[in-house]
């Protein structure tokens, strides 16, 4: 079985799941070719909404794979894997159809940055999840940063991003991180969120989504994404970004 995996479910729902669940769904390269490719199936008129989640009950995402993107050592090479998943991120963003993230477990770092590209954020109860990369002397590369600020008040995107610690279910549904709280069947819990939805023609669903991403492109958003990329990728080339991964390769 590969790093991922992409299938039609019922009522029109096409599912990415992150298939790692040993490395806590870490993002590699083969994830971000699935990830170009789910997009990619999703143009398909059949499609009502794209759902993504991680497989296995601990985690959603742990971000990107430390151990890979380790050898990235300069703010060039760096630049290259960034700003790759952060045109993913805004692919994401603009699709003109509902899109899902299940938080079936930790979402970290990147992990929530690709979960707030998404429209809507269900999150299994008990989960934790966390924008932890100021830990790692970077911000969010991929994109995350600026949407976050989209998503939520601007006082609450800048703590979250600047506590870089882990909030808890219930806290991340208090600030409005997550839409919902499920426990039991997530994919019932998903179809059941978004009942009404899938019952109306992909045409009314896409008029809708055009409402935000046009509100997104006229505000320049794809360009403040490209920005954040590069920005985190002259952190990233800094002595003390490559120690605090050395010290969680280490552990
Ligand atoms: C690079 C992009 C950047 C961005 O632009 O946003 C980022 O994403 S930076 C943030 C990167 N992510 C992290 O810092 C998270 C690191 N992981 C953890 O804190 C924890 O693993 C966890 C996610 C809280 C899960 O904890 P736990 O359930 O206790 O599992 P373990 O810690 O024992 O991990 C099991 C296994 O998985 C490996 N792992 C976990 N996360 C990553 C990762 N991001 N990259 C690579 N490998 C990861 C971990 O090393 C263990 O491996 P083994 O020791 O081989 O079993």
């Amino acid at each position: 079985m590969g790093s991922y995996t992409i299938s039609e479910e019922q009522n029109g729902l096409l599912l990415f799941t992150i298939n790692r669940p040993e490395k806590r769904n870490a993002v590699n390269y083969e994830i971000m070719d699935g990830l170009e490719e789910v997009l990619s199936v999703a143009a398909n008129k059949e499609t009502k909404a794209l759902v993504l989640t991680g497989a296995g009950d601990r985690a959603f995402c742990s971000g990107g794979d430390l151990s890979v993107f380790h050898k990235l050592r300069t703010a060039d090479e760096a630049a290259v894997m960034l700003s790759r998943m952060a045109e993913i991120l805004t692919r994401l963003l603009m699709l003109p159809i509902p899109t899902v993230a299940i938080l079936n477990g930790t979402a970290i770092g990147g992990g929530c940055e690709i979960a707030s590209a998404c429209d809507f954020r269900l999150g299994r109860k008990g989960m934790q999840a966390g924008f932890v990369q100021g830990n790692m002397a970077i911000t969010t590369g991929w994109g995350g940063g600026s949407i976050l600020f989209e998503k939520l008040p601007s006082s609450i995107a800048l703590k979250m991003l600047g506590d870089a610690r882990l909030y808890s279910a219930d806290e991340l549904y208090e600030l409005g991180f997550l839409d919902y709280l499920y426990d039991g069947d997530a994919m019932c819990q998903c179809i059941s969120f978004l009942e009404r939805m899938l019952d109306k023609e992909t045409a009314v669903l896409s008029a809708y989504k055009q409402l935000v991403t046009k509100k997104w492109m006229a505000s320049s958003l794809p360009e403040r994404i490209a920005a954040e990329a590069r920005n985190c990728a002259t952190l990233w080339g800094e002595e003390v970004h490559h120690e605090k991964v050395a010290q969680f390769l280490k552990k």
